[in-house]
């Protein structure tokens, strides 16, 4: 039994099925980057899950079916979505109701927030709906992350954040390992180092569903050798960053990356790739010698 269990999930929108027979377990623990393209059915999915919405087929957490709007599987989620909802009411409120009803932590919210970069008393009386859609996302985060959940589910949580606000928030998941994550999100390598699962959905089904964390123990690491045209002294201090060494002037780069920041590894390099002549990324290196 997984933490979440589907089975033929189907959901459909004036008859087009916008998940379609979806099958898939979670285990307690895993830690999931869900991706897909604009309308592969993520957020559809979430819903299901959170039962906001009917469905045909089979969704139990913890073995147990959940109905719609079932409190107790709610009261061990904490979801963010995508767009934060336009509540009229104070943030304030919005705080005590958290704590109230769904037993976040004010300690923790006050604590959370002043590191997302908000001060809760500034803004403690504005309603929420007029805050910036990056301070919504910081206060629904908050919440999320001051709660006893078991289980997260972030609808592309960073998306409205500033970088160094999104720097701080992957810091704070990869803090909670006391709990399951399912994240979806565009951005595979910000969330790639904080996941051991990635799941990719298209058109309603899944057709990738790769358990990273067993192919990328911790100490594999992968040889990596990079040849530039020109040097170019940014890149050359990232490379630098990671540990590489350099040689002919800086057009020359090799080092090894750990097996599990892979992904993290070639975000970076995407960033540059016109730069790039030459790139080899060997596998089967155990990082001795
Ligand atoms: N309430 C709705 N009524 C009708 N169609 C809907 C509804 N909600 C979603 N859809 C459709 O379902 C499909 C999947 O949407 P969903 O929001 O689940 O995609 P997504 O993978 O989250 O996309 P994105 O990356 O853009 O957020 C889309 O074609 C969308 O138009």
């Amino acid at each position: 039994m997984g933490l979440i269990d589907i089975n033929g999930l189907t959901k459909r929108f004036e008859k087009r099925a916008v998940l379609d027979e979806l099958t898939l377990s979670i285990n307690a623990g895993d830690r999931i980057a869900l991706i897909g393209s604009n309308g592969a059915g993520k957020t559809t999915l979430f819903r299901c899950l959170l039962g906001h919405y009917r469905y045909q087929g089979d969704v139990r957490f913890e073995g147990a079916r959940t109905a719609r709007r079932d409190v107790g599987t709610l009261a061990q989620i904490a979801f963010v979505p995508q767009l934060p909802p336009p509540l009229r009411l104070p943030v304030g409120d919005l705080l005590r109701f958290a704590e109230k009803g769904a037993g976040a932590s004010a300690a923790l919210m006050q604590e959370i927030a002043g590191k997302l970069g908000i001060d809760l008393d500034e803004i403690r009386n504005r309603p929420f709906y007029r805050l910036s859609g990056g301070q919504k996302q910081k206060i629904l985060v908050t919440v999320a992350l001051a709660r006893d959940a078991d289980l997260l589910i972030f609808d592309e949580p960073a998306a409205n954040l500033d970088p160094a606000a999104r720097a701080v928030f992957i810091d704070l998941l990869a803090e909670r390992k006391d709990c399951s994550m399912l994240i979806a999100s565009h951005r595979l390598e910000e969330v790639a180092s904080l996941v051991n699962r990635v799941i990719e959905l298209d058109r309603g089904a899944v057709v990738l569903d790769d358990s990273v964390v067993d192919r990328l123990k911790a100490g594999v690491f992968r040889q990596c050798r990079i040849g530039l045209a020109n040097a170019h002294p940014t890149f050359g201090a990232a490379l630098l960053d990671w540990g590489f060494t350099e040689t002919d002037e800086g057009r020359h780069y090799a080092g090894k990356i750990p097996a599990a920041d892979t992904l993290r590894f070639l975000g970076l390099l995407s960033r540059y790739a016109s730069l790039i002549e030459h790139l080899s990324l060997d596998t089967g290196d155990t990082g001795k010698g």
